[in-house]
Parts: structure tokens; sequence; C-alpha cells
């Protein structure tokens, strides 16, 4: 197959997987094609139970598919071995998810700098780790959170922690983003500004953006949506709303 053009840094082509249980196959993508493009902040909406998170899953090489392609910025990633994927996941994107997954022990600072610390060893740490350090707190400056660099997940709201798990995705300057859900958790207005933040570091630093959220709302807000329902991609929302003027249509 060819390679991707240029200007899609993220594709799915021919996606299927089946989830077998008591010997039943249960088919939840049956045919996925989707193509994010550099630069982007798209949105993939769907009902639940329509296989987001399971694309998801498979765009963040968490899962392999049954039958299908992913490539990531030119390069087919589904089989990738294991080592490559775990690269990938740390170094190529960066993922938050509605429940922002930090680790309840550690700081806000802490938990921005607990990914950094994965495959290096306790010396390569030390002796990085005023860099580490300093890189952490400036990515909690730059979600608004460094006065609370010092609080645990038990000490801060929802879209505070939601700001901590961004600040600790950015740590390796990713250049796709993953977002499960990430205002799923959160009264609407925390949610408006994590969506708003979100658009920030996509317009200010380009990063490229991949939202998963069920609601048509939120999804109208991305430069380009695309629905999925019971299993494939159906069609591309119409995006009519006034707050979103870039907002375009794919055919
Ligand atoms: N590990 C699994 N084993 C069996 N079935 C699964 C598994 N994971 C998901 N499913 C089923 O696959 C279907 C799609 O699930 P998926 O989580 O991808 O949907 P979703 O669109 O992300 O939904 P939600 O918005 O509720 O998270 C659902 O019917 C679910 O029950």
């Amino acid at each position: 197959m060819n390679a991707p053009l240029d200007h899609v840094i993220l594709e799915a082509r021919g996606i299927r997987k089946s989830y077998h249980k008591n010997q039943i196959e249960l088919p939840v993508l049956r045919g996925v094609d989707v193509a994010f493009h550099r630069g982007d902040l798209s949105a993939l909406v769907g009902r639940s139970g329509s296989g987001k998170s399971t694309l998801m899953h498979l765009l963040a090489t968490l899962d392999q598919p049954d039958e299908g392609e992913v490539w990531f910025d030119g390069s087919r990633i589904d089989h990738l071995p294991r080592r490559a994927r775990d690269a990938y996941r740390n170094h190529d994107i960066g993922i938050i998810f509605q429940f922002y997954h930090l680790l309840p022990e550690l700081t806000a600072v802490e938990n921005v700098l607990a990914p950094a610390m994965i495959g290096r060893s306790v010396l390569g740490y030390f002796r990085e780790r005023k860099s580490l350090m300093a890189r952490a707190e400036a990515m909690l400056d730059r979600v608004g959170l460094l006065d609370r660099k010092s609080h645990k997940p038990s000490e801060m709201s929802g879209g505070e922690m939601q700001r901590v798990a961004i600040a600790r995705s950015l740590m390796s300057e990713p250049k796709l983003l993953l977002a499960d859900e990430p205002t799923g958790n959160l009264d609407t207005e925390t949610g408006e500004s994590i969506l708003q933040l979100l658009r920030q570091l996509n317009e200010d630093d380009g990063l490229t953006i991949v939202m998963i959220t069920h609601d048509d709302a939120i999804a109208r807000r991305a430069d380009r949506c695309y629905r999925m329902q019971d299993g494939l991609l159906v069609d591309r929302l119409n995006s009519e709303s006034p707050t979103a003027p870039a907002n375009r249509l794919v055919a």
C-alpha cells in the first residue's frame, strides 16, 4: 500500500477488530478508514459503544487490528515490535484520558516528571534531574498550574488534574496528542477551559490533536469531525457552529 500523503499524520486503513467472549465473536470495528491531518484539532464522535475507544487503542498501538493498517508520520505502526511501540507512545504521541490516570502518591510536578524517568537509568535520571525538573515546571506553567506543583491529586480539582495530565503528555514534545473524552468527567465550565487549553496548544504550539467524544457540541469545536456508528465511520459532522468558524466539512 502507498504511504499516506504528507499532510496526513495518523491514518487508519480498512481497520477491523472483533472481541471474543464465550466463543462468540463481537465485531467492534468493521472496516474503518480515517485520516487525521497534521496541525488539526480533530474530533472522533459517536455514541457509547460505537467503537471509539477501541479505535483509539489501535491508533495508540495499545492493541493490534485483526485486519487493516495504521500509519503514523509516514510509517506503518500496527504490527511493530513491543519496544518500537513503547517508543512511539513515549516519544511521538501524548495520551490523555477522561480519568486523568495520575499517580496518587506523587505531587503534580512529580506526576509530570514520571514518564521521563521511564527508560532512564537511576544515574541518568540524577544527571539530568535539574533540566527535567525545569522542563516539568515549564509544562505545568504552560497549563497554568505552576502554583499547584506540590499538590497531590487528592488536593486538586478535576480540571486541575486534567491540566496536570496534559502537562505530563507534553513532556516528550509529542507530535500528536490523543485525548479520550478529555472533558467527560468535568462540569461544563471546567470542560470549556480544558477545550480552550487544547485549542491554545493546537494554535500556539502547532500540536496536532485527536479528541474522542460522545458529545456533538464538543465535536463541533474541532476543525474536522468524524462520526462513528456501530463500528463504522458513517459521516462527517455538519458543522455550522458559529463558535467554530474554521470548522470544515470532510467529504
Ligand atoms: N475487552 C473487551 N472485550 C469484549 N468486548 C469489548 C471489550 N472492549 C470493548 N468491548 C465492546 O466493544 C464495543 C465498543 O466499545 P468501545 O469502548 O470501543 O466503545 P466507545 O465508543 O468508546 O464507548 P464509550 O464512549 O462508552 O467508551 C462495546 O460494545 C463494548 O462492550
